[in-house]
């Protein structure tokens, strides 16, 4: 509404809309006639004081007629655009979010049906089940279902990589679940914006059709079919085209700069809203910088560092990687190598740190244990086991059934990790009753309510009610934390979960995540780049080089005497409050191997 008063075109667009509606929803108390009602007394009399734009062959009221053509030319509209989206949405949701052969197959088709004149479908849906309002409805709202399938599938295939959709996944939420109640709202903004122009588009269709005779019968009355009844009498009653003409233009045009301006207004919202978070990806990258200098070469054998303590440790088992080999498709037929030959065990209550530089393969390997590998990327060999189960190998559904019970995951940025379209609770709850299907919503809100005490959220019955924006960093972490423990995981992931928190509410989360790991037993994975973070938390580390696992032990071992000649430069590169630590020599190292 402020756009609108802001922007004449908007305010054009508001009041127009608005009278049509009200024109629409009031037409038998404003119309002076019945739209059918005849008066063969005064045919075609052009316009007169008692009928002010004239009357049809049979002495029906013209302005009557245009009055209740708003009625239907709305309702043909509205209820396309609501056919329209209850089919292109679903299919563009499904295409966009199973990607692979299902988007390869079902693009293609949205190409052939784009390929198809609008009208000439709208033909063929009316030739073969023959008119009325229903089929209108139908033909014209077929006419677009494609547009919002192309528009879904395109937003979906962006929004489904992001930190709250895969904590969606890994929380155990299935599939539709997802779809509909994480991914639907986060689309919700776009899609009115298309439904707005669409609503004008569904006009201008729907009077062609009736132009054309194929719309309504005779007994309706129509803004194309009054047209079409003009173009007859264009020689006698040339101003019979005008009223109806300029309905037609202005409503099209109205709902088309409604469209605009709803678009502006949620732009206006987003350009804020991505100026910050710019500012803060500055930041973030500034940081990381800083910490994560590059790597030297090294040779191949790992390092295992004192028995204990290194590869096999004494406790309960919970996660175990035996020569696991991640490698990525290329196109022509051949692999690239992103994790060769890694062996990894992690015991219960022990927290084991997964150092390395950037693109050394923490993240690909966190992946293949949660069963998250990106398109292209495979397990090529080895086995991981959680609990002692074979992980390696199972479907989809399996591994879905496993996450959230086994494992949870914290992603990087804190506030990526939630739904920013629902409430803290209203993600917890969902989670909550996606492990539990038979659980009551006050129980349900009563676990959500633990949870937050859990992690440490003060008040948590009015932090339920609050959405993540309303939340800083390091408490949004806290949240997507309580989201990982819902289904009280064996297994915990952070994948660099503290990296964009400012020291001080780092240092609160990972003390929140040592005082669980004591309380609830778990093991944790914790990625990171910070030597400092690994030192402070981590009981053991295993060091990763551009794929290789090069050292494993327990931390202040490998921290005071390293064993490989890489971890030595990584923490010698690791820079001290006062120090001007030597850079790692990554950026050197490739000049020369390119040369
Ligand atoms: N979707 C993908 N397809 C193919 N290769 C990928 C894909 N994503 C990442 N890689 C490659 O896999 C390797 C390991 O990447 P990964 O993200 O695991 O590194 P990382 O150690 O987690 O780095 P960072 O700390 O920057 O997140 C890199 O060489 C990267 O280029």
């Amino acid at each position: 509404m402020r756009t609108a008063f802001r922007q004449p075109s908007a305010l054009f667009a508001v009041v127009v809309v608005a009278v049509v509606v009200i024109v629409a929803v009031a037409a038998p108390l404003i119309a002076p006639y019945a739209p059918e009602a005849k008066d063969f007394t005064a045919p075609l009399s052009g316009p007169t004081s008692a009928h002010p734009l004239g009357t049809d062959d049979l002495g029906r009221d013209l302005l009557s007629q245009l009055i209740h053509s708003a009625r239907t030319a709305l309702l043909v509209a509205v209820g396309s655009v609501v056919v329209a989206m209850l089919i292109g949405v679903p299919l563009g949701l499904v295409l966009g979010y199973k990607g692979g052969w299902y988007d390869r197959i079902g693009s293609r088709g949205l190409d052939i049906a784009d390929a198809l004149p609008g009208l000439m479908i709208g033909f063929v849906v009316i030739a073969i089940l023959g008119q009325g309002m229903a089929v209108l409805i139908l033909a014209v709202g077929l006419v677009f279902c494609m547009n919002f399938a192309r528009l879904t599938r395109a937003i979906t295939l962006t929004e489904r990589n992001k930190g709250y959709v895969e904590s969606a996944r890994v929380s155990g939420l299935t599939a539709p679940r997802i779809l509909f109640s994480q991914l639907l709202p986060n689309l919700a903004a776009p899609l009115v914006v298309q439904a707005a122009v669409f609503l004008g588009s569904a006009i201008k269709v729907e009077a062609a059709l009736s132009f054309l005779g194929l719309g309504l019968g005779e007994e309706q009355p129509s803004w194309g079919g009054m047209l079409g009844f003009a173009t007859q009498h264009t020689a006698d009653h040339p101003e019979m085209a005008v009223a109806p003409g300029i309905a037609i233009c202005v409503t099209v045009l109205a709902f088309s700069l409604l469209g605009d301006a709803i678009n502006d207004s949620l732009s206006g919202s987003r350009r804020l809203r991505r100026t910050k978070l710019l500012g803060r990806v500055l930041l973030d990258d500034d940081t990381s910088r800083t910490r994560d200098d590059q790597a030297t070469t090294a040779d191949e054998t790992p390092v295992t560092r004192a028995a204990g303590t290194a590869e096999e440790p004494s406790g309960d088992l919970v996660l175990a990687l035996r020569n696991v080999d991640i490698v990525a498709d290329r196109p022509d037929g051949g692999t690239v190598p992103l994790i060769q030959n890694v062996s990894l065990t992690v015991r219960r209550g022990e927290i084991l740190g997964l150092l390395g530089e950037s693109g050394s393969g923490k993240s690909m390997l966190a992946k293949a244990i949660l069963g998250l590998l990106p398109a292209g990327v495979r397990l090529a060999g080895g086995s991981i086991t959680l609990n002692g189960s074979e992980l390696a190998g199972r479907t989809p559904a399996q591994l879905a059934a496993l996450r959230g019970t086994g494992m949870g995951v914290v992603f990087q940025n804190p506030q990526a990790n939630l739904s920013p379209v629902h409430t803290v609770g209203r993600q917890l709850i969902d989670v909550v009753r996606a492990h539990d299907a038979t659980i009551s919503k006050e129980a349900a809100r009563t676990r959500a309510f633990e949870l937050l005490d859990l992690v440490g959220v003060d008040d948590p019955e009015r932090r339920l009610d609050q959405y993540p924006y309303q939340f800083s960093g390091g408490m949004a972490q806290r949240v997507a934390i309580a989201v990982a423990l819902v289904g009280e995981p064996d297994l915990l992931i952070l994948d660099e979960a503290t990296s964009a928190l400012d020291v001080t509410t780092q240092a609160q989360v990972l003390d929140l995540v040592l005082d669980l790991r004591d309380r609830l037993g778990m093991a944790v994975v914790n990625i990171t780049h910070d030597l400092g973070v690994a030192a402070e938390t981590c009981d053991r580390v295993a060091v990763l080089l551009r794929g290789d696992l090069v050292e494993t032990g327990e931390v202040h071992a490998v921290f005071d005497h390293p064993g490989h000649e890489y971890t030595a430069r990584l923490i010698a590169a690791y820079p001290g409050v006062d120090d001007e630590s030597p850079r790692l020599g990554t950026h050197d190292q490739r000049k020369v191997e390119h040369a």
